[in-house]
């Protein structure tokens, strides 16, 4: 079974949730993205930073999934902002994972402090109209940064794939999203196995459904109607990942799990964050 999707702005569509890849390397990672998409994911998130393309490019080729089936994403990192530097780099994604095309583009950080992301926007506007990927979005980026992309390309991204967990709700970028058609993507969706599963609002929940911590928190993140990719390096947690459309939370439920909110993990605030 594969999960439902969404249509993006562009008319490309995105599954529910995805597989996130940081840390999935070598012979191990291979196997690990190869048994996720046997059991069904079709979103795969990878980034030039995480150093594994290749691991990404060989999983597909063996997955004997049809390529057309699988939506892949990769990032373009801090270093190669900048125009030139933008269609040079995923040149090299493309060439490392082996693809003719990328799914799903994105700007990984902002950097503002080099201020050159409108640039690096600018050229994939130009590789999505050449064809070498079929949607562009951003990840990391304030609704301020957002406007700026539109005021100055007149080109919203279709995605921002941003941290987002019930210790950090992220309400209202979310608004911002929907007022202005943007599919959120929440990183680090189970807040990277912190003591989130141990709330003690969400075992409850969990108990109530019969499913576990994790199940609950990323049906969290299906009611908000953000894309989830969990990370894990293990068969069963990735198929207890995927297996959270066969119930739902009520708005009672999702307003308890969103009272948890807090803050970020550690850093990563895109106004100050330079990404290497
Ligand atoms: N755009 C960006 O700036 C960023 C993007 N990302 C993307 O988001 C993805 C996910 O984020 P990540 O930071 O990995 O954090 P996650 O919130 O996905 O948490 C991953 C951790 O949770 C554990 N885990 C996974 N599933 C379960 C489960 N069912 N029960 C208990 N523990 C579980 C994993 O362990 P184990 O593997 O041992 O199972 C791992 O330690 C990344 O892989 C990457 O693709 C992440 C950070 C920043
Ligand atoms: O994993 C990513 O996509 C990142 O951007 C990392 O920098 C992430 O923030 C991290 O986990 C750094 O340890």
């Amino acid at each position: 079974m594969t999960a439902p999707e969404y249509s993006l702005r562009d008319g490309n569509r995105i599954p529910a949730i995805g597989l996130g890849t940081y840390g999935l390397n070598e012979e191990a990672g291979v196997e690990a993205i190869v048994s996720g998409i046997a059991d069904g994911y079709r979103l795969i998130d990878t980034a030039y930073n995480y150093g594994n393309e290749e691991v990404v490019g060989e999983a597909i080729r063996r997955c004997g999934v049809d390529r057309s089936d699988l939506v892949i994403t990769t990032k373009l990192p801090g270093r190669h902002h900048g125009f030139d530097e933008t269609l040079a780099s995923l040149d090299e994604s493309r060439h490392r994972l082996g693809l003719d095309w990328v799914d799903l583009y994105l700007i990984h950080w902002p950097n503002p402090r080099i201020d050159k992301y409108v640039d690096s926007w600018r050229a994939m506007i130009r590789l999505r109209e050449k064809g070498l990927v079929r949607s562009i979005g951003v990840s990391n980026f304030t609704a301020e940064m957002l406007e700026r992309l539109e005021r100055e390309t007149s080109v919203v991204p279709v995605v921002n794939q941003v941290e987002l967990h019930p210790y950090f709700p992220q309400e209202e970028l979310r608004a911002y999203h929907d007022e202005h058609e943007i599919r959120t993507e929440s990183w680090s969706p189970l807040a990277k196995r912190t003591e989130l599963l141990k709330e003690p609002v969400v075992t409850a929940i969990a108990a109530e459904h019969g499913v576990s911590p994790a199940q609950v928190v990323l049906r969290w993140h299906v009611e908000l109607e953000s894309v989830p990719i969990p990370k894990s390096a293990h068969a069963e947690r990735r198929r207890e990942n995927f297996d959270v459309f066969s119930f739902s939370l009520s708005g009672d439920e999702v307003e308890a799990i969103s009272a948890l909110s807090r803050g970020r993990l550690s850093g990563g605030d895109p106004d100050s964050h330079e990404e290497f």
